[in-house]
């Protein structure tokens, strides 16, 4: 150990204390030899090979056989040093974790094993113990030692600092190269000292610090040291750490015809949305309607005023598949805690990134609220502002009061109503459902629900004394925040593609949240009512009943191939996607120009009652196949979609879920075919696989089925340029 301080100390300075490190390098030889007697009458292998590493040239020759210049072993002896002139008992426990180490990473034992008996067999040529050769030298010896030692450990310091970044980098560079590096090493060494050994003492640092040796080998001058270097290495996937609610959620299970569950065995639901249920032929609820409806009750058990036991509920959040019965899941719970209300005020809020969800959601509660008394009122900007207006409040004699109970929105329009419809108050909101909800995290730039959460709590004249219930911001529990009943605010989170991304979640300043998802590996056993692992490569599920196939093809092909699958598949009620509004509009004249196809399109170029009209031809079936942009890939409810074409691929993984999703709902079974040109295939397979969805099937079409196809659509591509032209034509004039 005091060896390597002083080659330490050499290495700062050399030349100025060449004599005087000379003569303490022979003094410490002995010792080392000493010591090394010492072991080799203990038979301690392992610290033998340390120790010669240590005493000098002559070992080194052994050395480079063990293999022995691991970086991270020199470092880690060195660090021992550092602590101390600790004696025997550390240095020995140090070496034989390095022994261990070793045999580990060497490549093969045996000639380390035969190193090992060569040393050993040195180690015996009579050496004397360490603590002997002390007293033989006497105290001038032990005091001139405890001074050289002080010195050494003071330059050691220095050195160590200056030379730290250095070795890091050289470290880890060191750590990447050296299986591969110590056969050459070893031998590059042997060379290296046997040359040193002619030049003598002087150059003692480098041959003891055999992976510095190596280092300035291999390293460029440190002028030119490029930090963090070009290698190419494999990059280890960094598993993110969850918060408890993310990491251990509730498991819903995902295969819905297996774990229905009878309406009557859902604990606490009202005998009048029992029978409303059973009046639309729901007799079982879906698996994660069995596990949601429950608990979001359990919390309005008491009334909707105060939260279980008067404290604030849990946020929920819900990550089930497509057409897994998420809708009913917040409508029957919500519906049923403002059954008992007394006035009218807005107490549900649910918003909704598209007009047509949040029409699709408010014809939902219409359903369930009918005949309760309790008002729905959607809010899209589908009416005039004004008329909206009307819908919500109404002015009296006593004041403004509210219209609707319950308010199905999109946040745009929503929050025009929280700055500009007097008298509209979100006071009293008790349920703020977020639909889609990784989609509105992402629309959040719009800062809606910051209105929201601020219309909530907004402190009104009014407010104070008279106020049987007081509304703050939840924050820490203390004694303070719970002596006063509070309406809680809970936030109810709902999506096929829920992120698990904590800092995404964290914007919408969830209530001690609590996870439902039926994002799991088949593999793991999923026992209602218990908490498993979630398998973190699983990012996303999809419908049970869906077969998903690729179509391989080129540009041109696909408007044959689509026609292929309407002509001779004959395929109906088929869900065509594009990327966008232009492509869904040629493609449809295209399709329309060929004949034989019931066709229509779908994008924001039509007005909302086009599109309303759109869909309810599409689902009653008038209409065969309709061709459209992601605007009705998320959510749409339409019944009987027997088919999903992708027709472009789309570009991220949650737009695949969703559109996919449009088929193969309620636990039916449903077909979803997406072309790939020959450039996109690897691609977009891969992000499939990275997101844990099960292969593509390769679904191939021969050309002699497209070949009759031809002419007809030759002919068609002739009447589409000319209607593209008119088309043009008309929107100049
Ligand atoms: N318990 C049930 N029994 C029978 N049908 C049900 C039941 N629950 C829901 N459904 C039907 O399942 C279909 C899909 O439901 P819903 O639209 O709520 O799915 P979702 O999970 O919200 O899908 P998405 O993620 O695509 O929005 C609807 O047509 C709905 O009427």
């Amino acid at each position: 150990m005091a060896l390597f301080r002083i080659n330490r100390y050499l290495g700062g300075e050399e030349d100025a204390t060449e004599d005087r490190s000379q003569a303490l390098l022979e003094r410490l030889r002995e010792q080392a030899r000493a010591r090394q007697l010492k072991k080799q009458q203990q038979v301690l292998l392992p610290s033998d090979e340390l120790k010669q590493k240590k005493t000098g040239n002559e070992l080194h020759q052994k050395l480079k056989h063990s293999g022995f210049d691991s970086e991270n072993e020199y470092q880690r002896e060195a660090k021992k040093r550092k602590r101390g002139h600790s004696g025997e008992g550390s240095c020995g426990e140090g070496e034989k974790k390095l022994r261990k180490n070793h045999q580990v990473s060497s490549d093969s034992e045996k000639p380390l094993a035969g190193a090992d008996s060569g040393l050993a067999g040195e180690a015996a040529n009579g050496y004397i113990p360490a603590k002997k050769k002390k007293n033989e030298n006497g105290k001038k010896s032990s005091l001139s030692q405890k001074k050289i030692e002080a010195d050494l450990d003071e330059n050691n310091r220095q050195q160590e600092n200056k030379s730290n970044l250095k070795r890091d980098k050289a470290k880890r560079k060191k750590e990447r190269d050296i299986s591969t590096e110590v056969e050459t090493n070893g031998a590059e060494i042997a060379e290296k000292d046997r040359s040193e050994e002619v030049k003598g003492n002087q150059s003692t640092k480098e041959k003891v610090c055999i992976p510095t040796l190596n280092e300035k080998a291999t390293l460029p001058p440190s002028s030119s040291l490029v930090l963090g270097g070009s290698d190419r290495r494999a990059v280890q996937k960094v598993q993110p750490i969850l918060p408890q609610w993310l990491a251990q959620p509730k498991l819903v299970h995902k295969r819905i015809k297996e774990n229905l569950v009878p309406i009557q065995d859902v604990a606490g639901i009202h005998p009048k949305l029992l029978k409303k249920l059973q009046m639309n032929g729901i007799e079982s609820f879906f698996p994660v309607q069995g596990e949601v409806i429950p608990a979001i009750l359990e919390n309005a058990s008491s009334g909707f005023l105060v939260g279980r036991g008067g404290y604030q509920p849990s946020d929920i959040c819900v990550s089930a598949p497509t057409g897994s019965g998420k809708t009913l899941s917040f409508v029957i719970p919500v519906v049923q805690a403002l059954l008992e209300r007394v006035v009218c005020q807005v107490r549900a809020l649910a918003v909704l990134p598209t007009k047509e969800l949040a029409q699709q959601v408010s014809k939902v509660f219409n359903i369930y609220t009918d005949g309760t008394g309790l008002k729905v009122v959607l809010v899209t900007g589908q009416k005039s502002f004004g008329k909206e207006q009307e819908t919500l409040v109404q002015r009296t004699v006593m004041g403004y009061c509210s219209l609707a109970d319950i308010i199905v929105a999109t946040p745009g329009r929503l929050v025009d109503h929280i700055d500009q419809t007097p008298g509209f108050s979100l006071r009293q909101l008790r349920f703020l459902i977020i639909d889609e909800a990784d989609r509105m995290i992402d629309d959040m730039h719009q800062n809606w629900l910051h209105q929201v959460v601020k219309a909530v709590f907004r402190a009104e004249e009014d407010s104070g004394t008279n106020m049987l219930f007081q509304r703050t911001e939840p924050g820490p529990v203390t004694a303070a925040s719970t002596c006063c009943p509070q309406i809680p605010l809970q936030k109810l989170l709902f999506s096929a593609t829920l992120t698990r991304n904590p800092e995404k979640l964290q914007q919408l300043g969830l209530y001690q949240p609590r996870l439902f998802t039926s994002v799991y590996s088949e593999k793991r056993a999923v026992t209602a009512g218990t908490e498993t692992e979630q398998d973190a490569e699983k990012k996303y599920t999809l419908p049970e009943g869906l077969s998903q196939y690729y179509v391989p093809c080129n540009l041109n092909s696909k408007p044959l191939f689509l026609l292929y699958f309407m002509l001779r598949m004959k395929f109906t009620r088929v869900l065509c996607f594009t990327n966008s509004k232009q492509t869904s509009h040629r493609l449809f004249l295209l399709i329309r120009a060929f004949g034989g196809v019931n066709v229509a399109e779908f994008s924001s170029w039509l007005t909302p009652s086009e599109r309303q009209r759109t869909l309810k031809e599409f689902e009653q079936g008038k209409i065969q196949l309709l061709i459209s942009t992601d605007a009705t890939a998320r959510g749409i409810d339409i019944k009987g979609v027997k088919c999903v074409i992708n027709y472009d691929a789309p570009q991220f993984i949650r737009t695949y879920i969703h559109r996919v999703g449009r088929t193969a709902r309620a636990g039916k079974v449903g077909l979803a075919f997406t072309m790939l040109l020959k450039v996109q295939e690897r691609k977009f397979l891969q992000m499939l696989r990275d997101a844990g969805t099960p292969d593509l099937e390769k679904q191939l079409v021969k050309s002699e089925y497209l070949k009759p196809l031809l002419p007809q659509y030759e002919e068609a591509l002739s009447k589409l340029q000319k209607t593209v032209k008119d088309e043009r034509a008309q929107k100049r004039a």
